[in-house]
Protein backbone atom coordinates (compact mmCIF):
# COMPACT_ATOMS: atom_id res chain seq x y z
CA UNK A 1 0.00 0.00 0.00
CA UNK A 2 0.87 3.68 -0.69
CA UNK A 3 1.26 5.48 2.33
CA UNK A 4 2.05 8.94 0.34
CA UNK A 5 -0.12 9.36 -2.95
CA UNK A 6 1.10 12.67 -4.73
CA UNK A 7 -1.29 13.54 -7.73
CA UNK A 8 -0.25 16.00 -10.69
CA UNK A 9 0.47 19.05 -8.31
CA UNK A 10 1.23 21.52 -9.66
CA UNK A 11 2.72 24.82 -7.61
CA UNK A 12 3.40 28.38 -9.16
CA UNK A 13 4.76 31.21 -7.23
CA UNK A 14 2.97 34.48 -9.15
CA UNK A 15 3.66 33.16 -12.65
CA UNK A 16 6.76 30.82 -12.26
CA UNK A 17 5.89 27.54 -12.06
CA UNK A 18 7.82 25.31 -10.41
CA UNK A 19 5.80 22.31 -10.17
CA UNK A 20 4.58 21.13 -13.49
CA UNK A 21 2.50 18.06 -12.81
CA UNK A 22 4.51 15.55 -10.22
CA UNK A 23 2.95 11.97 -9.63
CA UNK A 24 4.59 10.17 -7.28
CA UNK A 25 3.82 7.12 -5.02
CA UNK A 26 5.46 6.16 -1.73
CA UNK A 27 4.99 2.47 -0.91
CA UNK A 28 4.86 2.27 3.14
CA UNK A 29 7.80 1.26 4.82
CA UNK A 30 9.96 2.41 1.88
CA UNK A 31 12.37 5.47 1.54
CA UNK A 32 12.36 7.59 -1.65
CA UNK A 33 14.58 10.40 -2.45
CA UNK A 34 13.60 13.36 -4.61
CA UNK A 35 17.13 14.54 -6.05
CA UNK A 36 17.50 17.45 -8.34
CA UNK A 37 19.89 19.95 -9.07
CA UNK A 38 19.21 23.22 -6.99
CA UNK A 39 16.65 25.01 -8.17
CA UNK A 40 14.29 21.87 -9.42
CA UNK A 41 11.85 21.95 -7.09
CA UNK A 42 12.42 19.04 -4.37
CA UNK A 43 12.16 21.86 -1.04
CA UNK A 44 9.00 23.22 -2.71
CA UNK A 45 7.13 19.41 -3.43
CA UNK A 46 8.44 18.38 0.37
CA UNK A 47 6.53 21.78 1.23
CA UNK A 48 3.84 20.73 -0.19
CA UNK A 49 3.70 17.59 0.82
CA UNK A 50 3.37 19.22 4.96
CA UNK A 51 1.41 21.60 4.01
CA UNK A 52 3.77 24.23 4.33
CA UNK A 53 2.90 26.14 1.00
CA UNK A 54 -0.39 25.10 -0.43
CA UNK A 55 -0.42 23.67 -4.22
CA UNK A 56 -2.12 25.05 -6.95
CA UNK A 57 -3.39 21.84 -8.45
CA UNK A 58 -3.35 18.45 -7.79
CA UNK A 59 -3.64 16.88 -4.46
CA UNK A 60 -1.71 14.59 -1.84
CA UNK A 61 -3.13 11.99 0.30
CA UNK A 62 -1.55 10.43 3.19
CA UNK A 63 -2.84 6.91 4.66
CA UNK A 64 -5.07 7.04 2.36
CA UNK A 65 -6.50 10.12 3.75
CA UNK A 66 -6.76 13.30 1.13
CA UNK A 67 -4.86 15.75 2.98
CA UNK A 68 -4.54 18.44 0.07
CA UNK A 69 -6.45 20.75 1.92
CA UNK A 70 -5.28 20.30 5.58
CA UNK A 71 -3.13 22.32 8.00
CA UNK A 72 0.41 21.04 8.56
CA UNK A 73 -0.32 19.75 11.88
CA UNK A 74 -3.56 17.84 10.51
CA UNK A 75 -1.04 15.88 8.59
CA UNK A 76 0.02 12.69 9.82
CA UNK A 77 3.49 13.61 9.07
CA UNK A 78 6.88 15.05 10.81
CA UNK A 79 9.35 16.93 8.83
CA UNK A 80 12.82 17.89 9.56
CA UNK A 81 15.38 20.36 7.94
CA UNK A 82 18.68 21.13 7.05
CA UNK A 83 18.34 23.46 10.03
CA UNK A 84 17.69 21.36 12.53
CA UNK A 85 17.64 24.30 15.32
CA UNK A 86 16.98 22.65 19.18
CA UNK A 87 15.35 25.17 21.42
CA UNK A 88 18.37 26.10 23.40
CA UNK A 89 16.60 27.00 26.60
CA UNK A 90 14.86 23.57 26.75
CA UNK A 91 16.72 20.25 28.04
CA UNK A 92 17.31 17.29 25.57
CA UNK A 93 14.39 15.74 26.72
CA UNK A 94 11.91 18.91 26.43
CA UNK A 95 13.25 19.52 23.36
CA UNK A 96 12.12 16.20 21.64
CA UNK A 97 8.89 15.97 23.88
CA UNK A 98 7.63 20.05 22.41
CA UNK A 99 5.77 18.35 18.96
CA UNK A 100 3.71 16.16 21.42
CA UNK A 101 3.25 19.47 23.96
CA UNK A 102 2.12 21.08 20.95
CA UNK A 103 -0.34 18.31 19.41
CA UNK A 104 -1.85 17.72 23.38
CA UNK A 105 -4.26 15.44 24.44
CA UNK A 106 -3.41 13.13 21.83
CA UNK A 107 -0.14 12.01 23.41
CA UNK A 108 -1.35 12.11 27.22
CA UNK A 109 -0.13 13.71 29.94
CA UNK A 110 2.89 14.96 30.85
CA UNK A 111 4.72 11.96 31.97
CA UNK A 112 3.50 10.04 29.44
CA UNK A 113 5.08 12.41 26.93
CA UNK A 114 8.31 12.01 28.54
CA UNK A 115 7.90 8.30 28.30
CA UNK A 116 7.42 8.51 24.80
CA UNK A 117 10.23 11.35 24.41
CA UNK A 118 12.90 8.88 26.44
CA UNK A 119 11.92 5.89 23.66
CA UNK A 120 12.73 8.30 20.88
CA UNK A 121 16.13 8.94 22.16
CA UNK A 122 16.83 5.32 22.55
CA UNK A 123 15.52 4.92 19.14
CA UNK A 124 18.39 7.33 18.24
CA UNK A 125 21.12 6.45 20.97
CA UNK A 126 21.12 9.35 23.02
CA UNK A 127 19.13 8.35 25.96
CA UNK A 128 21.84 9.01 28.31
CA UNK A 129 21.98 12.93 27.36
CA UNK A 130 18.49 13.74 27.71
CA UNK A 131 19.22 15.86 30.92
CA UNK A 132 22.26 17.83 29.16
CA UNK A 133 21.05 21.17 27.13
CA UNK A 134 21.53 21.64 23.69
CA UNK A 135 24.77 23.32 23.93
CA UNK A 136 26.64 20.22 25.40
CA UNK A 137 26.28 18.46 22.64
CA UNK A 138 28.50 17.72 19.32
CA UNK A 139 26.71 18.39 15.74
CA UNK A 140 26.17 14.85 15.21
CA UNK A 141 24.57 14.67 18.72
CA UNK A 142 21.88 17.45 18.05
CA UNK A 143 21.51 15.99 14.70
CA UNK A 144 20.34 12.89 16.25
CA UNK A 145 18.22 14.76 18.69
CA UNK A 146 16.28 16.40 16.32
CA UNK A 147 15.58 13.11 14.60
CA UNK A 148 14.30 11.91 17.57
CA UNK A 149 12.25 15.06 17.50
CA UNK A 150 10.63 14.44 14.32
CA UNK A 151 10.05 10.56 15.00
CA UNK A 152 8.53 11.09 18.17
CA UNK A 153 5.15 11.49 17.15
CA UNK A 154 5.48 7.95 15.19
CA UNK A 155 4.19 10.36 12.02
CA UNK A 156 2.92 7.99 9.05
CA UNK A 157 5.59 9.82 7.05
CA UNK A 158 8.44 11.23 8.02
CA UNK A 159 10.23 14.45 5.44
CA UNK A 160 13.55 15.15 5.36
CA UNK A 161 14.92 17.90 3.86
CA UNK A 162 18.63 17.67 3.28
CA UNK A 163 18.94 16.64 6.88
CA UNK A 164 22.43 15.64 6.94
CA UNK A 165 24.12 18.41 4.07
CA UNK A 166 25.40 20.72 7.21
CA UNK A 167 27.50 17.48 8.88
CA UNK A 168 31.42 16.85 7.46
CA UNK A 169 31.72 14.03 5.14
CA UNK A 170 32.41 11.56 7.82
CA UNK A 171 29.62 12.22 10.05
CA UNK A 172 27.79 12.61 7.28
CA UNK A 173 28.44 9.04 6.57
CA UNK A 174 27.88 7.68 10.06
CA UNK A 175 24.06 9.18 10.15
CA UNK A 176 23.16 7.94 6.84
CA UNK A 177 24.11 4.26 7.87
CA UNK A 178 22.16 5.20 11.02
CA UNK A 179 19.21 6.76 9.51
CA UNK A 180 18.55 3.97 6.98
CA UNK A 181 18.96 1.35 10.16
CA UNK A 182 16.54 3.38 12.14
CA UNK A 183 14.07 3.90 8.72
CA UNK A 184 14.02 -0.08 8.43
CA UNK A 185 13.82 -0.77 12.10
CA UNK A 186 10.62 1.51 12.38
CA UNK A 187 9.42 1.06 9.10
CA UNK A 188 9.47 4.94 8.36
CA UNK A 189 7.90 5.91 4.99
CA UNK A 190 10.33 8.36 4.74
CA UNK A 191 10.89 11.02 2.00
CA UNK A 192 14.42 12.56 1.58
CA UNK A 193 15.30 15.50 -0.10
CA UNK A 194 19.11 15.73 -1.65
CA UNK A 195 21.09 16.93 -4.37
CA UNK A 196 23.76 14.43 -4.02
CA UNK A 197 23.59 11.13 -6.20
CA UNK A 198 26.03 9.08 -4.03
CA UNK A 199 23.59 9.55 -0.75
CA UNK A 200 20.16 9.17 -3.01
CA UNK A 201 21.72 6.01 -4.53
CA UNK A 202 23.48 4.62 -0.85
CA UNK A 203 20.09 5.38 0.97
CA UNK A 204 16.98 4.71 -1.38
CA UNK A 205 14.66 2.22 -1.89
CA UNK A 206 13.45 4.38 -4.90
CA UNK A 207 15.12 7.62 -6.54
CA UNK A 208 12.73 10.41 -7.88
CA UNK A 209 14.82 12.39 -9.91
CA UNK A 210 13.45 15.91 -10.65
CA UNK A 211 14.23 18.41 -13.76
CA UNK A 212 12.88 21.93 -13.66
CA UNK A 213 9.60 20.88 -12.02
CA UNK A 214 9.26 16.94 -13.49
CA UNK A 215 10.30 13.66 -12.64
CA UNK A 216 12.28 13.05 -15.60
CA UNK A 217 12.99 9.44 -13.73
CA UNK A 218 12.58 7.65 -10.83
CA UNK A 219 12.72 3.89 -9.93
CA UNK A 220 15.12 1.55 -7.78
CA UNK A 221 18.49 3.26 -7.45
CA UNK A 222 19.69 0.32 -9.69
CA UNK A 223 17.36 0.56 -12.41
CA UNK A 224 18.20 4.49 -13.02
CA UNK A 225 21.74 3.89 -13.15
CA UNK A 226 21.65 0.78 -15.37
CA UNK A 227 19.03 2.07 -17.35
CA UNK A 228 18.81 5.73 -17.84
CA UNK A 229 15.66 7.05 -19.70
CA UNK A 230 17.85 10.36 -20.65
CA UNK A 231 21.39 11.76 -21.08
CA UNK A 232 20.82 13.75 -18.46
CA UNK A 233 19.25 11.19 -16.32
CA UNK A 234 22.66 8.74 -17.41
CA UNK A 235 24.85 12.14 -16.15
CA UNK A 236 22.91 12.86 -12.68
CA UNK A 237 23.53 9.38 -11.37
CA UNK A 238 26.72 9.01 -11.75
CA UNK A 239 29.74 10.66 -13.89
CA UNK A 240 28.63 9.59 -17.59
CA UNK A 241 30.41 10.04 -20.56
CA UNK A 242 27.89 11.13 -23.90
CA UNK A 243 29.30 10.57 -26.93
CA UNK A 244 27.09 11.44 -30.15
CA UNK A 245 27.43 8.46 -32.13
CA UNK A 246 25.68 7.06 -35.59
CA UNK A 247 24.18 3.00 -34.98
CA UNK A 248 24.04 1.40 -38.46
CA UNK A 249 23.47 -2.41 -38.34
CA UNK A 250 24.38 -3.21 -42.17
CA UNK A 251 26.82 -5.99 -41.57
CA UNK A 252 24.03 -7.88 -38.63
CA UNK A 253 25.40 -6.49 -35.43
CA UNK A 254 24.84 -3.16 -34.25
CA UNK A 255 27.70 -0.57 -34.50
CA UNK A 256 28.47 2.88 -33.82
CA UNK A 257 30.64 4.99 -35.39
CA UNK A 258 32.13 7.64 -33.34
CA UNK A 259 33.70 11.25 -34.01
CA UNK A 260 36.77 10.35 -35.41
CA UNK A 261 35.22 7.08 -37.89
CA UNK A 262 36.00 4.31 -35.22
CA UNK A 263 33.51 1.49 -35.38
CA UNK A 264 32.62 0.20 -32.40
CA UNK A 265 29.85 -2.53 -31.24
CA UNK A 266 27.27 -1.75 -29.28
CA UNK A 267 24.07 -3.66 -28.07
CA UNK A 268 21.29 -1.33 -29.98
CA UNK A 269 18.14 -2.51 -31.41
CA UNK A 270 18.04 1.33 -32.48
CA UNK A 271 19.67 2.87 -35.53
CA UNK A 272 20.94 6.24 -37.01
CA UNK A 273 21.99 9.39 -34.88
CA UNK A 274 22.24 8.11 -31.26
CA UNK A 275 23.81 9.02 -27.54
CA UNK A 276 25.99 6.51 -26.43
CA UNK A 277 26.55 6.64 -22.23
CA UNK A 278 30.08 5.80 -21.08
CA UNK A 279 30.66 5.28 -17.16
CA UNK A 280 33.56 7.02 -16.20
CA UNK A 281 34.33 3.69 -14.26
CA UNK A 282 33.49 1.19 -17.43
CA UNK A 283 36.27 3.17 -19.39
CA UNK A 284 39.50 1.33 -19.22
CA UNK A 285 42.60 3.18 -20.20
CA UNK A 286 45.30 0.73 -21.83
CA UNK A 287 45.17 -2.74 -22.86
CA UNK A 288 41.48 -4.27 -23.84
CA UNK A 289 40.15 -7.45 -21.95
CA UNK A 290 38.49 -9.00 -24.25
CA UNK A 291 38.80 -9.60 -28.50
CA UNK A 292 35.45 -7.65 -29.07
CA UNK A 293 36.12 -4.64 -26.82
CA UNK A 294 35.92 -1.56 -28.60
CA UNK A 295 39.15 0.47 -28.94
CA UNK A 296 39.74 3.42 -29.29
CA UNK A 297 42.93 6.49 -29.60
CA UNK A 298 42.92 9.25 -26.89
CA UNK A 299 45.23 11.42 -24.82
CA UNK A 300 45.57 11.96 -21.42
CA UNK A 301 45.11 15.64 -20.34
CA UNK A 302 45.30 15.47 -16.54
CA UNK A 303 45.52 12.76 -14.00
CA UNK A 304 44.72 13.18 -10.49
CA UNK A 305 45.92 10.26 -7.68
CA UNK A 306 43.13 9.14 -5.21
CA UNK A 307 44.47 6.65 -3.58
CA UNK A 308 42.98 3.60 -4.96
CA UNK A 309 42.01 5.14 -8.09
CA UNK A 310 43.12 7.76 -10.56
CA UNK A 311 41.04 10.01 -12.32
CA UNK A 312 41.94 11.03 -15.18
CA UNK A 313 40.39 13.87 -18.06
CA UNK A 314 41.56 12.45 -21.73
CA UNK A 315 41.15 13.93 -25.25
CA UNK A 316 39.00 11.88 -27.31
CA UNK A 317 39.09 13.91 -30.79
CA UNK A 318 38.13 17.45 -29.12
CA UNK A 319 35.84 15.61 -26.59
CA UNK A 320 36.88 15.62 -22.85
CA UNK A 321 36.16 11.53 -21.23
CA UNK A 322 36.43 11.31 -18.04
CA UNK A 323 38.21 7.71 -17.05
CA UNK A 324 38.77 6.34 -13.27
CA UNK A 325 41.55 3.47 -13.64
CA UNK A 326 42.87 1.55 -10.66
CA UNK A 327 45.61 4.09 -8.09
CA UNK A 328 48.72 2.17 -9.94
CA UNK A 329 48.08 3.24 -13.10
CA UNK A 330 51.05 5.87 -14.03
CA UNK A 331 49.89 7.71 -16.85
CA UNK A 332 51.25 11.55 -17.36
CA UNK A 333 49.15 14.42 -19.23
CA UNK A 334 50.36 14.58 -22.89
CA UNK A 335 50.77 11.10 -22.92
CA UNK A 336 48.46 8.16 -25.37
CA UNK A 337 46.73 6.14 -24.56
CA UNK A 338 44.35 3.73 -25.42
CA UNK A 339 40.66 3.86 -24.16
CA UNK A 340 38.68 0.82 -24.12
CA UNK A 341 35.06 -0.88 -23.35
CA UNK A 342 32.78 -3.70 -23.34
CA UNK A 343 30.14 -3.37 -25.43
CA UNK A 344 27.77 -4.22 -23.08
CA UNK A 345 28.89 -1.58 -20.93
CA UNK A 346 28.01 1.06 -24.18
CA UNK A 347 24.47 2.09 -23.56
CA UNK A 348 22.75 3.29 -26.64
CA UNK A 349 20.14 6.18 -25.82
N1 LIG B 1 8.34 31.39 -1.75
C1 LIG B 1 8.83 31.45 -3.00
N2 LIG B 1 8.52 32.48 -3.81
C2 LIG B 1 8.98 32.54 -5.08
N3 LIG B 1 9.76 31.59 -5.65
C3 LIG B 1 10.09 30.53 -4.90
C4 LIG B 1 9.66 30.40 -3.54
N4 LIG B 1 10.15 29.24 -3.05
C5 LIG B 1 10.87 28.69 -4.05
N5 LIG B 1 10.84 29.45 -5.16
C6 LIG B 1 11.50 29.14 -6.44
O1 LIG B 1 11.11 27.86 -6.84
C7 LIG B 1 12.19 27.18 -7.47
C8 LIG B 1 12.42 25.84 -6.82
O2 LIG B 1 12.91 26.05 -5.51
P1 LIG B 1 13.19 24.85 -4.51
O3 LIG B 1 13.71 25.41 -3.24
O4 LIG B 1 12.01 23.97 -4.44
O5 LIG B 1 14.34 24.08 -5.28
P2 LIG B 1 15.25 22.91 -4.79
O6 LIG B 1 15.23 21.90 -5.87
O7 LIG B 1 14.86 22.46 -3.45
O8 LIG B 1 16.66 23.60 -4.76
P3 LIG B 1 17.82 23.60 -3.65
O9 LIG B 1 18.48 22.25 -3.76
O10 LIG B 1 18.69 24.72 -4.09
O11 LIG B 1 17.15 23.83 -2.34
C9 LIG B 1 13.37 28.12 -7.41
O12 LIG B 1 13.51 28.74 -8.65
C10 LIG B 1 12.99 29.09 -6.33
O13 LIG B 1 13.57 30.34 -6.56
Amino acid sequence: MADLIIKNVHKSFGDVEVLKGIDISVPSGSFVSLLGASGCGKSTLLRCIAGLETVSGGGIAVGGEDVTALAPEKRDLSMMFQSYALFPHMSVLENVRFPLRMRGERYGNAKKQRELARQALEQVRMGQYAERMPRQLSGGQQQRVALARAIVGQPRVLLLDEPLSNLDARLREEMQVELIELQRALGLTTVFVTHDQDEAMSMSDQVVLMRDGVVEQSGAPEELYRSPSSAYAADFLGAANLLDVTVSAASGSPVATLAGGESVPVRSDKTGAATMVLRQERVRIGAAEAEDDARVPAQVISRVFRGSEVQYLVDFHGQTLRVVAGGDSELRAGERAELSWSSRDALVL
